[in-house]
This record gives C-alpha cells, sequence and structure tokens, in this order.
C-alpha cells in the first residue's frame, strides 16, 4: 500500500439530474474493485465507444454503503494512527457531489447513515478501551474551516479566533497556532463537539447544493499514548477534510459574495492541484505549498509525514462529466505522491540505554569475528622467516574454540541480562502483591479490633454497637425516672393519708382534750365527796376551774412536744418501731396495773366515803397526783398509737417500694438478656467475617506462590468501558480536566477533574508527557 491511497466513490444521481430527463443520463461506470469510466455522455456509453479509464485503489458505485466505504478507506487509518502515524482522510468533488455525505454523513445519528468521522471516532475509542492494560490515552480535538484564506476555530466558544496562522515547528511539525484544543474521552464526546463545530461553518445555498459548504473543513484529532511499563510515547495526529466543492461558477449562477467565495475556493483548490502536480512531477524541487491557506495546513498530507486517503466523489450524471472527470485527473495524478510516514514516537531513557547495550555486544561480536578472520588470513600468507613461529593446527583450532566460546559468552551476557530484566520485574510484581499482603493483613487487624472492641463495651467506637449501647441506655434511664416517678407518686400518696390522719387527730384532739380532762373536772362519782362535810361549793368550783386551765395548758405543751416528737421520731422511725413496741407493752401492763390500782382506790374510797368528808389534804394531794399520772400515762399511749399508725403506713410504702424495684431489677435483668444475646450475635458475625478474611488471605497467598512458580500467562483481553468526562474550556482556549483514557485492566479509571492522576511517578517525563498533552504543564 502506497502512503497516498486514492478512492473513488460516485453517489446516486439527485433529483435535478433525473429531471433532466433519461434518468439522469449517466456518464460514469464503475468496475469495482478499482476500475471507473467516464463516458462522455450516455449516447456513447450505450453504443460502447471509448471511455476514459482510471484505475483506482477502490471504486464504490451507486449502491455503496457508509458502512463499506468506512470499513475499506479508514479502518485501516485508524490503525496507523494507533501505530503513531499521521493520516489525513479528504475528500475531494466538485459542488454536490457528496463530500459531506461521505465525511460527516447525511445523520450522525442514523446507523446506516453515518459518514466516515462518526465512524472513525467509534473505532477509535473502541480501539482505545481494547488496548493493552499498560498503555496511557489522550485524545484532543480541534476543528477548523479555511473559509476567504482565513482560518476560522469552529470550536472557540468566543468565536474571536477568525484569523489563525499556520506555524513550524521542528518538534511539532506544521501547526495552527493558538487553535483551541478539546480533551474528549469518548467517541459520544467526540462527536458532540464535532456537532458544535459543524454548527459555526459557513454553509450556503448555490445553484447546486442547498446546503453547499462554502469553506474547507478540516476537524483534527491527536492522539496521545503511553506505555506506562516502557514510559515510551507516540503521537498520531488524523486529519479528516471536507473540502469545499470545485465548481463552473456558470453552473452555480453565482454573484455577489457568493461569487468571491466560488473564486476564493477555486484558487485554493487549484493552488492544491498545483502541490499535487510538484509533488508528481518528477525533479520539480520547489512545491509551493504556501500559495494557499489549505495547502500550508495540509502540507504533512501530502508528500509529508503522513498516511493520506483522498476519496474523489463524483456526480454519475453526464450533464456534470467535464467535472467529473477533471475531478478524476485529479485523484489519478494524487496516485503517485509519494509521501514520508513514520511512527511519531519517542522512546524512553531505559529504552535507549537497552538498544545501546544491545549496540555495545553487536560491536563486540564483530570485533571478535575482525580478530578471527585476521588470524586466519595470517594463516593463509605463505610462511616468510618471520612466520617460523606461525601457529600450528592446534593452535588454529583452539582459536577457533575460542571464537566460538566467545560467541557463547556474548549469548549467555544476552540471557543473562534478559533474565535480570525478567527478575526485576518478577520483583515489582512480589512487591506489589506484597502490598496487596500488607493491606489485607492490614484490613484484617482492623476487622479484629473492631471484634475486640465489641468484648469491651467500654471501648467501644463501632457506630452500630455505639447507638445500641446509647439506646440501652437511654431505656435505662426510662426506667430509672419511672421507677423514681412511681416512688414519688406512692410516697405523696403515703403523705396524703398521713396528712388525712393528723387533719383527723387534730379534730379528734379536742375532743379528746375535753374528755381527758372530764374525769378530772368532774369527779367521778364514786370519788365525789359526800355533801354533808364537803367544803363550801364555791371554794370547790375555783380550785376545780384552776386545775383544768392548767391541765388544757399543760395538754397543749404535750401536744406540741409530741408533734415535735412525732417529726423526729419519723426519721428513726425503721430503727425505734421494736422499742416503742416493747414500751406499748410494758406501757400496757403498767396502766393495766395502774388502773387496777385506781379501782382498788375507788373501792376503798367508797369503802371509806363515810369519812370522806374528813380526808385529810395530803390524801387529796396524793389523789390528785395518782390522777395527773393517769392522765399522762394516757396521752402516752396515744401518742404511741400514733407513732405505731404512722410506721404502719411507712412500712406499706417501703413495701411498695420493694415491689417497685423488684419489677425493676427484672426489667433491667430482661435488658442485659437482650443486650448480652446482640453482643453475641454480633461477635458471630465478626467471627465469620474473620474467617472469610482468613480463607482470601490463603488463596491470596497461594496464588503469589504460585505466581512466582509458575511461566506466565497470557494476559486476559481487556474489557471495553465507557466512559463519560468532563471537559472545560478557559477563555485561552487551553483544556482543563482530566482526560487521560486507560484501559480497564490498567487499573484503567479517570481521576476526577481537580484530582491529580495516580500515574506512576515516571523517570522519563510520562506523568510530565500527559500533563503537557493536557496543558496543564
Ligand atoms: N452516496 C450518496 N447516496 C445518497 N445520497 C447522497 C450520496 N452522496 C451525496 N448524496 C446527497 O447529495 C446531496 C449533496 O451531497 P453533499 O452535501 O454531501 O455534497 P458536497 O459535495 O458536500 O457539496 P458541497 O461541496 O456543496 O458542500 C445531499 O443531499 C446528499 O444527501
Amino acid at each position: 500500500m502506497g502512503d497516498v491511497r486514492v478512492v473513488v466513490r460516485v453517489r446516486p444521481p439527485n433529483a435535478s439530474e433525473i429531471a433532466r430527463g433519461n434518468n439522469g443520463q449517466r456518464c460514469v461506470k464503475v468496475s469495482p474493485p478499482g476500475l471507473v469510466h467516464v463516458y462522455s455522455d450516455d449516447k456513447v456509453m450505450e453504443a460502447g465507444g471509448p471511455p476514459n479509464s482510471f484505475t483506482f485503489d477502490n471504486v464504490f458505485g451507486e449502491e455503496s454503503t457508509q458502512k463499506e466505504v468506512f470499513e475499506a478507506v479508514a479502518k485501516p487509518v485508524v490503525a496507523d494512527v494507533l501505530e503513531g502515524y499521521n493520516a489525513t482522510i479528504f475528500a475531494y468533488g466538485q459542488t454536490s457531489s457528496g463530500k459531506t455525505f461521505t465525511m460527516e454523513g447525511a445523520s450522525i445519528d442514523d446507523p446506516a447513515l453515518r459518514g466516515i468521522i462518526p465512524r472513525t471516532a467509534t473505532e477509535l475509542f473502541a480501539r482505545l478501551m481494547d488496548a493493552d492494560e499498560n498503555m496511557e490515552f489522550v485524545v484532543k480535538v480541534s476543528y477548523i474551516e479555511i473559509y476567504m484564506e482565513r482560518i476560522r476555530d469552529l470550536l472557540d466558544p468566543y468565536k474571536t479566533k477568525v484569523n489563525l496562522q499556520v506555524r513550524e515547528d521542528a518538534e511539532k511539525g506544521i501547526y495552527v497556532d493558538g487553535v483551541t484544543e478539546l480533551c474528549v474521552t469518548s467517541d459520544d464526546e467526540l462527536l458532540t463537539t464535532m456537532r458544535s463545530g459543524a454548527m459555526n461553518r459557513a454553509v450556503a445555498a448555490t445553484g447546486m447544493n442547498e446546503g453547499s459548504s462554502r469553506s474547507h473543513s478540516v476537524f483534527m484529532v491527536t492522539l496521545y499514548q503511553r506505555n506506562l511499563e516502557t514510559n515510551s510515547t507516540k503521537v498520531g495526529k488524523l486529519y479528516l477534510v471536507d473540502l469545499a466543492g470545485s465548481e463552473m461558477v456558470r453552473k452555480t449562477q453565482a454573484s455577489g459574495k457568493q461569487l468571491e467565495e466560488a473564486k476564493t475556493i477555486n484558487k485554493s483548490l487549484s493552488a492544491l492541484g498545483m502541490v499535487i502536480n510538484a509533488l508528481t512531477t518528477p525533479n520539480v524541487g520547489f512545491v509551493p505549498y504556501r500559495d494557499s491557506k489549505l495547502t500550508r495546513v495540509l502540507q504533512e498530507s501530502l508528500g509529508g509525514n503522513s498516511r493520506t486517503a483522498l476519496i474523489i466523489n463524483v456526480s454519475p450524471s453526464s450533464y456534470n462529466s467535464p467535472e467529473t472527470l477533471s475531478t478524476l485527473r485529479f485523484g489519478n495524478r494524487a496516485k503517485n505522491i509519494k509521501n514520508k510516514a513514520v511512527v511519531n514516537a519517542e522512546k524512553s531513557a531505559e529504552e535507549y540505554k537497552q538498544l545501546l547495550a544491545k549496540a555495545e555486544k553487536a560491536m563486540t561480536m564483530q570485533q571478535n569475528y575482525i580478530l578471527v578472520l585476521e588470524t586466519r588470513l595470517k594463516q593463509q600468507q605463505p610462511p616468510s622467516a618471520s612466520d617460523a613461529d606461525a601457529p600450528s593446527t592446534s593452535e588454529v583450532a583452539a582459536l577457533a574454540a575460542l571464537e566460538k566460546l566467545q560467541e557463547r559468552i556474548v549469548q549467555l551476557e544476552e540471557e543473562l541480562s534478559e533474565e535480570k530484566h525478567e527478575s526485576q520485574r518478577r520483583g515489582d510484581e512480589i512487591r506489589s502483591l506484597t502490598s496487596v499482603l500488607n493491606e489485607s493483613q492490614r484490613e484484617v487487624e482492623e476487622l479484629k479490633s473492631q471484634k475486640d472492641a465489641w468484648d469491651l463495651p467500654r471501648h467501644e467506637d463501632h457506630t452500630s454497637r455505639h447507638l445500641l449501647e446509647e439506646l440501652s441506655h437511654l431505656k435505662l434511664e426510662l426506667d430509672k425516672l419511672q421507677f423514681e416517678n412511681d416512688e414519688i407518686k406512692l410516697h405523696v400518696a403515703t403523705l396524703q393519708q398521713e396528712n388525712e390522719r393528723l387533719a383527723l387527730e387534730s379534730d379528734a384532739r379536742a375532743t379528746s382534750t375535753d374528755e381527758l380532762v372530764a374525769p378530772v373536772v368532774a369527779p367521778p362519782a364514786p370519788v365525789s365527796p359526800p355533801a354533808p362535810v364537803s367544803p363550801p361549793r364555791s371554794t370547790i368550783r375555783l380550785e376545780a376551774d384552776d386545775q383544768k386551765e392548767a391541765r388544757v395548758l399543760r395538754l397543749e405543751t404535750d401536744l406540741k412536744a409530741a408533734q415535735e416528737e412525732l417529726m423526729a421520731h419519723q426519721t428513726q422511725a425503721q430503727k425505734e418501731i421494736q422499742r416503742f413496741m416493747d414500751e406499748r407493752r410494758q406501757l400496757t401492763t403498767q396502766i393495766q396495773e395502774l388502773a387496777n390500782q385506781l379501782q382498788a382506790v375507788q373501792s376503798s374510797q367508797q369503802a371509806v366515803a363515810p369519812a370522806a368528808t374528813g380526808m385529810s389534804a395530803r390524801e387529796r394531794q396524793h389523789m390528785r397526783s395518782i390522777q395527773q399520772k393517769l392522765e399522762q400515762l394516757v396521752a402516752v399511749h396515744r401518742q404511741l398509737l400514733r407513732k405505731y399508725a404512722s410506721l404502719e403506713s411507712e412500712h406499706n410504702e417501703a413495701r411498695q417500694k420493694l415491689g417497685l424495684r423488684d419489677d425493676r431489677i427484672k426489667s433491667l435483668e430482661a435488658n442485659t438478656r437482650l443486650m448480652a444475646s446482640n453482643m453475641r450475635a454480633q461477635s458471630e458475625k465478626h467471627l465469620e467475617e474473620l474467617s472469610a478474611l482468613h480463607v482470601q488471605l490463603a488463596e491470596l497467598r497461594r496464588n503469589m506462590s504460585q505466581d512466582a512458580d509458575a511461566p506466565e500467562e497470557p494476559k486476559a483481553a481487556p474489557m471495553p468501558v465507557r466512559r463519560s468526562a468532563s471537559v472545560y474550556v478557559n477563555r485561552q482556549g487551553s483544556v482543563v480536566g482530566d482526560g487521560v483514557i486507560r484501559p480497564i485492566r490498567g487499573g484503567g479509571r479517570r481521576t476526577s477533574t481537580l484530582e491529580p492522576s495516580p500515574a506512576k511517578p515516571d523517570a522519563a517525563g510520562g506523568l510530565g508527557f500527559l500533563q503537557r498533552m493536557l496543558g496543564l504543564k
């Protein structure tokens, strides 16, 4: 295959050609695979007259499909670009001959009608995703149009780049200075970019074509690739060119601005023809690339570093036969262009070192060989006087053996260096596996410590466990509060009872005071003195009133004291209850005794009643003191009864509290049981996870040891992955964002827009290379 392939595509006749009668009157006949005949008109064709015949690399007739054209023309070009070649596909032909149909297609979204550019995008990205795992790619696109001899940037969002200049650089070659370059990471992105650029193209209706392109468009795809293992890099540029139609001004009926456009288009196309003439005419040293912007931009594609495919689009109609003929002649000349395509690769320092080592070895071998040859030469020379001590046959044999040995040594050295290289690679592999192993072990340790943390709730930091603990803690708090609430309720009820009881007692106290006083105020009938010798009645009443007042006062004092005592006793009631019970028993006995004594006294009084009036003052005094004692004892007895009642209510309260506490203990026990079972379940789960990790770890170790022992197996085919991307362009039109494409098995994943790429640090500017490509450096 030559460096410039030329194919012809004949479109079906269009409506206006058919309307001209005789079904469009054809003048073109194709004979695949590469023959085209053009007749001056259809009559000549029918009559079998002599045609103008041309041979091309391929011809595609009216029935040819977009897919067939792509497969034959563009698919091999994609492969070239992936290999690091520059490539160009351009469509040439008169207005309305089908150039845009071939390059872009009637519809980008219709699978059958998609043209070369969309199909190339899909093919390119499919190939990238299938690439070796060690490869890393960056795809950038630019889109320009050459309109009226000015280069316009179709991707410039600010539409200010309308007159870009073409420059030449030893490193970059020919390039459009300042053109917007966008990173794309999928065919969808590429096509979106293409669509947005195509909308900015200058298109107008002409007499020949409703949507005629009034400019030449060049869609540029640059593919940068880097091998992560060797750090070597390659760059391939693909130019997809849709030329403006070459046209007969008279046919297009152009005037005014369109006439100017047509003249400029024709001028640039004739410059293209001149370049092709110069390139294909022997001994012409000067090629007029600088005569037009078009030829300057396509300088590398024509006679330079590029593999180029030219698609000649023609109409089948005899109405267009002169244009068809000249177009085919143009293609025929272009066939002879000789390009000098080379792979644009940059070797890494490592690769250069290896090459140097090989060259040195080769040199050593050659030196040895020369040595041997010299020796042989000496042997073949006739013996002279000085050759008396010429080598014997055994010496020659030894030399030959030495030569062989040296060859063997060189060979062994080569093998050794390869082995070293291999062992270094394996060492790297083992190191990476060890780091994976360490990572797994660290995870296992982490899991273990998590499990331990489950066993020690106080040091728990696991979220779920923490939540559980908090929940149970809250439950306990709630229980406690409920319990305290119940206790308070109980206490309030007890206090209310106490209060009621005290109220009743204070009501009864007045009555009881009267009751207690009554026997004293009104002496019991048996005790009342008989009238005949009694002192004067007024004296007795006064005495009784005094006594009564004194007793009431005493009783009131006693009541207060008893109340105070009650308060004091309440605090130590529990302890004293037994003592009071004993006292109560004793006092009851005493009361009984006193009552008996009183009864005895009363009976003796009754017995001495007739002499009572004559009772001495001492006896009366004794009588009063007995009565007082009796009253005191009764008061104490009542106090004790009150205390007893209060203690009993306290006892009841304590019993109820005890019941509540029992309930609480039961609920606490239930909670504890629940928590324990939860913890057991969790710990079992953790143990399961731990054992699964152990199994994984063992497997990993086994694989590692197998990897280290077994010979290297062929690598599985990488899986294709589609990725979306975000590409941003700043005011200067440079790219912001990570557009690095990595096949999935190469750990390929696109990092976020702002994250630095996790690519390995490289000695020979590998990452720097990608950063440069992305415009980040
Ligand atoms: N192979 C084909 N099969 C069917 N229709 C075609 C084919 N080639 C071209 N056409 C149709 O012919 C018309 C003109 O094609 P197109 O616009 O691609 O021509 P062009 O060479 O790009 O013209 P211009 O130079 O004026 O831009 C379009 O309507 C297109 O759909």
